[in-house]
């Protein structure tokens, strides 16, 4: 299977602070690949520089195959912020709509991404609803629905299921699966919650803008002698949450 994202030797910093470093890394497609690691990390850094939304200092960004992700891509990338970029005084229905407008989809593909996303996140039957009357969970899910809507092949993912409820993360982790499995979508996630990390075929641990370690989180329990994920976090200095 080919790659769809390698960094190489990137780092980033904000004025002095330094925010990234030395960061390398490979991601193939059709994998689940999973960001890990305490606050203030790093993470979001790391993924919106796959989006093309920040440039490193220092280093290589190759996306699906583009040296400097650009607006070009963005029909392939999924991108679900940490924080909603909606618009909350349209409904759920006219924003999926709005989003939907800005990628290539004949009418009735449009009609069927929107039905399916809505469905994914259980909204369909709120879609009338202005936006600025939705619970912060309603609009993560719906957050998740527009980074879905394209069908993108890469889907990135910063800390998707906050504020969701334990059943419907169940059912978005098994939808998340289920389009890497059959229809070989990369997926990029961040995460602080431990069982999401264990469904990732491959982990990297952040800590102050370095990759501490990374493998499969098989490996990444053999390396810290460890029995789970938590251990693992917790022995690479993580503070949890
Ligand atoms: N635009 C910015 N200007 C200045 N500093 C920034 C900017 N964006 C991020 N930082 C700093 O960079 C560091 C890394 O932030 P980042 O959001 O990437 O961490 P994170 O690992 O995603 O954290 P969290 O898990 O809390 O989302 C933090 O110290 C943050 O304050």
């Amino acid at each position: 299977m080919g790659i769809a994202v390698q960094v190489e030797q990137v780092g980033k910093s904000y004025g002095k602070k330094t925010v990234l470093q030395d960061v390398s890394l490979q991601m193939r497609q059709g994998q689940i690949y999973g960001l890990i690691g305490p606050s203030g990390a790093g993470k979001t850094t790391l993924v919106k520089m796959l989006v093309g939304m920040e440039r490193a200092d220092t280093g290589a960004v190759n996306v699906l195959g583009q040296a400097k992700p650009n607006l070009k891509l963005l029909q392939d990338i999924g991108y679900m912020a940490q924080s909603d970029a909606l618009y909350t005084e349209l409904t759920g229905e006219e924003n999926l709509k709005f989003f939907a407008s800005l990628f290539k989809l004949g009418k009735e593909a449009r009609k069927e991404r929107i039905q399916y996303a809505a469905g994914l996140v259980n909204l369909a039957g709120e879609l009338g609803k202005r936006v600025s009357a939705y619970s912060g969970g309603m609009k993560r899910r719906l957050s998740l629905a527009v980074a879905l809507i394209q069908n993108p092949r890469l889907l990135i993912l910063d800390e998707p299921t906050v504020g969701i409820d334990p059943q419907l993360r169940v059912s978005i982790w098994n939808e998340l699966l289920r389009l890497k499995r059959e229809e070989g979508k990369t997926i990029v996630v961040t995460t602080h919650v431990m069982d999401e990390a264990a469904r990732c075929d491959y982990l990297a641990l952040v800590r102050d803008g370095r990759i501490l370690a990374s493998g499969t989180p098989q490996e990444l329990l053999a390396q810290y002698k460890v029995d789970n994920l938590e251990g693992v976090f917790l022995a690479a200095g993580g503070s949890g949450r």
